[in-house]
Parts: C-alpha cells; sequence; structure tokens
C-alpha cells in the first residue's frame, strides 16, 4: 500500500470568459511509504492543481487519489496528512501559539498534546521567541516557518507540501531541509512541490516532472543524476607532467585503448554529469516544442 496514490487525474478549469484550462491531463503517481518525493514543475505546471485535489480542496474533473488506500475524498484519510497549502495565511490577529492551539483543536488533540507538540515545533521551526506576538507582525518567512509548524503538530505520517521552501532565505530553506530529511529518518512520507531543483537533489528519493498539466517522468534522483553522465574529466600524468583531459562519453574505450600503448598514467577520472537543473530543463524544453 501507498502512502499516496493519484490515478489519472484530470482536472479541467473554467476560466476568464468560460475559456477551458487542461490544468491536469491523466496524471497518475504513487509516492511509496517514507520516502521523500520532490514533485518537480515550472509556473503553471499543474503542481498546487494536483496538491489541492488530493486534500479536498477541489474536484477533481476526472480520477481519483487514495491515502494509505483509504480515498482522499474521506476526511478520515486526510487525517493522518500535515497539509502545508501555497501561500499560507492565518488568522492575523491571533500569536503564533494560539493557532497551533486552533490546529491542534481541530485535530481533536487534548490540551497537554496541544502544549507539547506546540513547544516542539515552535522550537523546530525557530519561532519559540515570537510564539506570544500576532501573526500579523510575521515576516514573510515566518509565515511560512509557522505553515510547517501547523502542518507537524499532530504528527501525521504523511506531509503534503506546496512549496514549502517559498519566501525562505538561505538559512530558513536549509533548516526546512533538514526538517524533512529528519522526518524521512522517524518513516514519515513527505510528498512536496518545488520549481527549485536543488531542493530536490539534496531532500529527495524520488521526483515526478510535471510540464502543461502531465506527468513526464518519474525516477529516482540517483538514476537521474547516473543517467546524465556526459563526459569524463581525466587526470593523466606522463613524465612527472601532470595534464587534465575532458573526454566525451563515447570516446572513453578508443581513449583507454589509446593510453594503453603510451607512458601516461592516468591519475583520477571523474564521471562530467547533467545536473538536476538540465535534466529538467531538458524534459520541459521538449514538451515545450512538441507543444509547438
Ligand atoms: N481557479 C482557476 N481557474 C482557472 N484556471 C486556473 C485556476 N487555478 C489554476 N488555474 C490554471 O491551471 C494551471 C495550473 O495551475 P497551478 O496553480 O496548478 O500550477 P502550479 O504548477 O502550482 O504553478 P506555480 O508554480 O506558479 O504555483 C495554470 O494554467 C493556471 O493558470
Amino acid at each position: 500500500m501507498h502512502a499516496l496514490e493519484i490515478v489519472t487525474l484530470s482536472k479541467r478549469y473554467l476560466g476568464k470568459r468560460l475559456k477551458r484550462v487542461d490544468a491536469l491531463q491523466d496524471l497518475s503517481l504513487e509516492v511509496r511509504t517514507g520516502e521523500v518525493f520532490g514533485f518537480l514543475g515550472p509556473n503553471g505546471a499543474g503542481k498546487s492543481t494536483t496538491i489541492k485535489t488530493v486534500m479536498g480542496q477541489i474536484k477533481p474533473t476526472a480520477g481519483h487519489a487514495s491515502i494509505f488506500g483509504r480515498p482522499a475524498t474521506e476526511s478520515s484519510s486526510r487525517l493522518r496528512v500535515g497539509y502545508l497549502p501555497e501561500n499560507p495565511s492565518f488568522y492575523e490577529f491571533l500569536t503564533g501559539r494560539e493557532y497551533l492551539h486552533f490546529v491542534g483543536k481541530t485535530f481533536s488533540l487534548n490540551n497537554s498534546m496541544i502544549t507539547e507538540q506546540s513547544e516542539h515545533v515552535l522550537e523546530l521551526l525557530e519561532l519559540t521567541h515570537a510564539a506570544d506576538r500576532p501573526i500579523k507582525g510575521y515576516s514573510k518567512g515566518m509565515v511560512q516557518r509557522l505553515g510547517l509548524a501547523q502542518a507537524m503538530l499532530h504528527d501525521p505520517d504523511l506531509y503534503v507540501l506546496d512549496e514549502p521552501m517559498s519566501g525562505l532565505d538561505p538559512l530558513g530553506r536549509a533548516l526546512v531541509k533538514e526538517i524533512i530529511k529528519n522526518l524521512k529518518k522517524q518513516g514519515k512520507t513527505i510528498f512536496f512541490s518545488t520549481h527549485i531543483t536543488a531542493d530536490i537533489e539534496v531532500v529527495c528519493d524520488r521526483v515526478g516532472i510535471i510540464a502543461k498539466g502531465r506527468l513526464m517522468a518519474v525516477d529516482t534522483v540517483e538514476n537521474i543524476l547516473q543517467s546524465g553522465v556526459e563526459g569524463y574529466q581525466i587526470q593523466v600524468s606522463r613524465h612527472g607532467h601532470v595534464e587534465e583531459l575532458l573526454v566525451a562519453k563515447d570516446r572513453l574505450k578508443e581513449f583507454m585503448a589509446e593510453l594503453v600503448t603510451s607512458d601516461a598514467v592516468v591519475e583520477r577520472i571523474e564521471p562530467k554529469r547533467k545536473d538536476m537543473e538540465a535534466f529538467f530543463l531538458d524534459i520541459v524544453s521538449k514538451e515545450k516544442h512538441s507543444a509547438q
């Protein structure tokens, strides 16, 4: 059983002047229990539409989703989810601590549990110092961190996070990545959307790439990075003289054969890989050209 399963999900919005927007087209994917799955796509690709559909905020035109084997449409299945919406906004007249209390009540936690968990998540998200100030005075990054704090409050098994690093400075981004890694260590499942490839490389086990409402690729981060080997940086020494050479992938065999017959010694070989950004740009630009 998967933590999250999305089956042939489609969503058609009626936009301005009743213009149809096919935001999702036959999108299927599964998120395995215990993994960190990055949902990567450019602006307008359909990431938030997917997430809002899973969380029951919008109705799909077709298809369905399940959470730990139960229909996502049942509110009881969503009790196991910690959800961070895109651009979270809260009752600004409440303090951070009061807001967490309110969230705890909606999850039917008892008062001592709420107090204990609130202290824990406030500390994790470095918000303890601001806990008794009204949210109105929080910076954008603090609001985002409070968004993650409220998602963690009831210690859910699955996290669905829409752009969790958005609006955060480098320190905040590093903090959230560390939290995601720790949640994985605790056996939690994390599904998060982003358009920033560097976020994926550091924390994800697998990545799904979405463009124009369609899922273009799903693979492990490891496979993607391995498959992107374009050539080799080779250091050779000859009579005490060291040289750095860049050899194309398809020239390696030939190059090594030549080396054997020469008096050069290989000191180091390092594969030169396309990074996640190049892989992502390739996929997205292919989709752009095929649509033209
Ligand atoms: N309520 C709506 N009415 C009409 N069109 C919509 C609505 N919400 C989203 N869309 C359109 O659906 C498509 C997918 O939007 P969505 O917000 O899901 O993308 P996204 O990948 O989350 O983008 P971003 O990274 O910019 O947040 C876009 O073309 C968007 O304009």
